[in-house]
């Protein structure tokens, strides 16, 4: 159906000259370079959420070096703009190097600092021509077609657009896409789900530079003069105007809004200083009012109505356990030896140890602030302990990067939910269950058939996880719509798509009532019974009694008992770091729900 859709939209593209004077077809020209632009920012800034101030810089790159390799270097039109495209494509790598280390505004700082150099050397290098530019730039050559006439020209631009559009809705429908949309959301998340961060943010830099690269080569090849005021840092924000008013989390949202002020900005041409201005205060308006520009309006729509109907009928079916399976190895899955961790001046963790055998529950409790979570930040490799080792099956992971521990076979959740708000609740469980390397990308241009086998097949196991976890209802719907107790079972789903071999579950009871904890209970048995190794750290005592093999307990970042459950609950160490509150820590705890007990 959607393919059918596509026909008129062909025939329009291709039957458009014919109805445009000269001045009319070059708008159309320059708006469809921009459009391109615009896909390369969407890509890098809408989907993966890296702030990139130097799109300009990419366009002037492709401009100009394809401008200087044909008029300086004698080289043909053709050699010379795929050697400018790959030029605008390692700049993008370098670009990249800053957001592996800043993120956010700090991003937008260095890359629009990286503009500037840009511009200030067109501008002032002789060889680029100072702020003259270079003229006389070969005319393409097409196989006799005369591409002087902008009319003929458009055809050209029009396949190179629609071959890069439907390239990066390829990608952002894709596992690539979900990636880096679930990076945007929540970074931190995504690497506990084996997302390679580093390498996600060099790719969107590469995709950005890559069309910034096209469209200076068109750019070169359309007007064939290139000069300095055309990459300014003025267009550079009309560019931002274009991705923000039109929705930079969509694709078509980007190539919409570049195409519309592109014209627009003809339309207004002799009040261009109160176009900047009115630029300015729709882009204001749009990111307090619609941040997901026009193009998110209907989801936002969307998200509202779901919201209030699937508050309506939220239910929650039973999950269906796992097969039991024997735990493999059987030695231990986990071990922590002497770790110490200090942050500036505080000492979160002292010489903490704990050896936890495979195919155990572990429970992990103490007192606020005693230092639980931060043991499990650095067991899922988001802390570098400053003392100590962790072994994971005997080897030493200490200092392991989140996603590769997450390919190891860790898994975690979170005690505050980080689940991704903007991906559905199918998507967040895909996210987890794509164990490819990011590496892999080069598949997508190589064997995009592969790609599309490889998401059909986690589609399908996505819809089998969310079958025996009960949340097939809920598969598209964005979590935030839902109950926290729902919300709680896709962190756990979600974990567990990792398939892996030590979970660690931070906190899972909080907010459950009572017949929430029992089903958690329930799950969190059939979980171990199908060979995982869980930690588990809780405040709900009667959870952590019924629940836990074996406890630990924590105080001011000290082990300070470790035992059965029974045992280590009348301790009087383990009475007192409670602030004297023995009833929380026994079997008789009346606040405990009945039916975790
Ligand atoms: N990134 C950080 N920077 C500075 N201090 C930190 C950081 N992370 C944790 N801490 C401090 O380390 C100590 C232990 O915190 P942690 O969150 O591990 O405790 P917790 O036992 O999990 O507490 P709760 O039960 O309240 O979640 C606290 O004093 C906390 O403020």
């Amino acid at each position: 159906m959607r393919r059918l859709a596509l026909i008129p939209l062909a025939v329009a593209a291709v039957l458009l000259p014919y109805g445009l004077d000269r001045y009319a077809i070059h708008v159309v020209d320059v708006a469809i370079v921009f459009a391109l632009l615009g896909i390369g920012l969407g890509l890098v800034m809408g989907v993966a959420g890296q702030v990139n101030l130097a799109q300009i810089a990419f366009f002037g790159i492709g401009a100009y070096a394809c401008a200087i390799l044909t008029t300086r270097a004698g080289l043909g039109f053709w050699v010379a703009a795929a050697l400018a495209v790959l030029v605008a494509v390692a700049v993008g790598l370098v670009v990249a190097i800053p957001a592996l280390r800043v993120q956010s505004h700090y991003l937008g700082i260095v890359t629009l600092g990286l503009a500037l150099a840009f511009i200030n050397w067109i501008t002032n290098t002789p060889e680029a021509g100072g702020s003259e530019g270079i003229s006389d730039l070969p005319v393409p050559p097409m196989f006799g077609i005369d591409l002087t006439s902008e009319h003929l020209f458009y055809y050209l631009e029009i396949v190179v657009f629609a071959i890069g559009l439907a390239f990066a809705l390829f990608v952002v429908a894709s596992p690539l896409g979900r990636r880096m949309r679930a990076m945007r959301d929540d970074s931190l998340a995504a690497g506990a789900l084996g997302a390679d961060i580093p390498l996600l943010r060099v790719t969107a830099f590469v995709l950005s530079g890559l069309y910034g690269g096209l469209a200076g080569v068109l750019y070169a090849g359309l007007i064939r003069y290139v000069a300095p005021e055309t990459f300014s840092v003025a267009n550079m924000f009309l560019l931002l105007a274009m991705v923000i008013i039109g929705g930079r989390q969509s694709i078509l949202g980007c190539v919409a809004g570049a195409v519309a002020l592109s014209l627009l900005r003809e339309v207004l041409a002799d009040f261009s200083v109160y176009a900047q201005l009115g630029y300015g205060t729709v882009v204001v308006l749009m990111v307090v009012f619609a941040p997901t520009g026009l193009a998110g309006l209907p989801r936002l729509l969307r998200a509202r109505l779901s919201r209030h109907r699937s508050g309506e009928r939220a239910e929650l079916r039973p999950f269906t356990p796992d097969d039991p399976a024997p735990v493999q190895g059987g030695g231990d899955m986990l071990e922590v030896r002497g770790v110490s961790m200090r942050f500036k001046g505080l000492r979160a963790l002292e010489e903490v140890s704990l050896t936890v055998p495979a195919g155990q529950i572990r429970g992990v409790v103490g007192p606020n602030g005693s230092g639980k979570t931060t043991l499990f930040n650095i067991v899922s490799g988001f802390y570098v302990a400053t003392a100590g080792r962790v072994l994971l099956e005997g080897d030493d992971v200490g200092g392991v990067a989140p996603y590769r521990l997450a390919r190891r076979g860790v898994a975690r959740t979170f005690q505050n939910l980080r689940l991704f708000g903007d991906l559905t609740v199918r998507e967040n469980l895909l996210v987890a269950l794509d164990h490819t390397r990011t590496a892999w990308t080069w598949r997508y241009v190589a064997l995009p058939h592969a790609v599309v086998r490889h998401d059909r097949a986690l589609r399908d196991q996505a819809a089998r996880l969310l079958d025996r976890y009960g949340l097939t209802a809920f598969a598209d719907a964005q979590p935030r719509s839902l109950p926290y107790g729902i919300q709680r079972r896709i962190e756990i789903a979600r974990a567990m798509a990792l398939s892996p071999r030590l979970l660690l579950l931070d906190e899972p009871a909080a907010g459950l009532n009572g017949e929430e904890v029992l089903r958690l209970a329930e799950m969190v048995r059939s979980l171990r019974a199908s060979g995982v190794t869980i930690v588990i750290i809780e405040h709900n005592m009667g959870l952590v009694m019924s629940l836990c093999d074996q406890v630990t307990v924590l105080s001011g970042g000290r082990v300070i008992a470790d035992g059965l459950p029974g045992e280590v609950a009348v301790l009087p160490e383990v009475v007192e770091a409670y602030l004297g509150e023995p009833a929380y820590l026994s079997d008789d705890n009346e606040d405990a729900p009945e039916a975790a007990r």
